[in-house]
């Protein structure tokens, strides 16, 4: 279980995160929501522990560790720009890490991995020979071969095209039950933090919207702001969609 307790952080004295407490079970994905400027990648870093806490505590099976340095709290990012190594292939990217720690994941384990995110055909291309999505899938596989305790993404399907996407979203959801990886993902997208997600953590103004299950949050939003930057984005979909099957009912609507 990670928790999070009272967490408070500001810059240059104006407060970004107020107060916000939360439980994550082990294994569960979790996705940060919220509009530009809310909080949620530095709530990840205040995680992942790149960023100092002002107030409050981070504890990881009961385990405080909120002055835990980053390098020993054993867990793990993956950038929205996936800071690859553009002169070593795929494969040397996968298993950088492993050079001076060779005991955490065996070649088998290794192969595992590459065979979960597809990336047998593409193991010998360098970087720039391979696709957005190919090389979402090579930083995943870079991240997990160390096997971190908890997964942090960052915008990781925002540069992705539809189909593309869909197949990461399906990925990740298979990595975290096949690992019971507790995974917290940051995004801005209400469709794709709802349908890849255990539970969503809405924030606005560095304080929690609402915490809950994707029903619960579109069966019972928790106040207007749910309502409108959530919900309502998806009703506009909706229609959009719609209305390229049905023109005539649309414009009658
Ligand atoms: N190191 C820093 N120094 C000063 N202010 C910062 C720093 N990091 C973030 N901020 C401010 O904190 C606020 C929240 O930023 P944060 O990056 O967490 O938001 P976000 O929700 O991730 O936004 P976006 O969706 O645009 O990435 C912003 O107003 C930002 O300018």
């Amino acid at each position: 279980m990670l928790k999070l307790e009272h967490i408070q952080k500001s810059f240059d004295g104006v407060h970004i995160l107020n107060d916000l407490s939360l439980e994550i079970p082990n294994g569960e994905i979790v996705s940060i929501l919220g509009p530009s400027g809310s909080g949620k990648t530095t709530l990840l870093n205040l995680i992942l522990g790149i960023t100092e806490i002002d107030e409050g505590r981070i504890l990881f099976n009961e385990q405080d560790m909120t002055h835990v340095p980053m390098e020993q709290r054993g867990f793990n990012i993956v950038f929205q720009d996936y800071a690859l190594f553009p002169n070593l292939t795929a494969f040397e990217n996968i298993t950088y890490g492993l050079k001076n720690k060779p005991q955490i994941s065996s070649p088998e384990e290794v192969q595992e991995l590459v065979h979960l995110l597809g990336l047998e055909k593409h193991l010998e291309k360098r970087i720039d020979q391979l696709s957005g999505g190919q090389k979402q899938r090579v930083a995943l596989a870079r991240t997990l071969v160390m096997k971190p305790k908890i997964l942090l993404l960052d915008e990781p399907l925002s540069a992705l095209d539809g189909v593309i996407k869909e197949s990461i979203k399906e990925r990740i959801k298979m990595i975290a039950k096949e690992y019971n990886l507790t995974t917290i993902i940051v995004t801005h997208d209400p469709e794709e933090a709802l349908t890849l997600s255990d539970r969503v953590l809405i924030i606005n103004e560095g304080q929690i919207s609402q915490y809950g299950k994707p029903e619960d949050i579109m069966n019972q939003p928790s106040c207007d702001f749910v309502q409108d930057f959530i919900l309502n984005q998806l009703e506009i979909k909706r229609r959009n969609i719609f209305a390229l099957f049905h023109p005539m009912q649309e414009q009658m609507v």
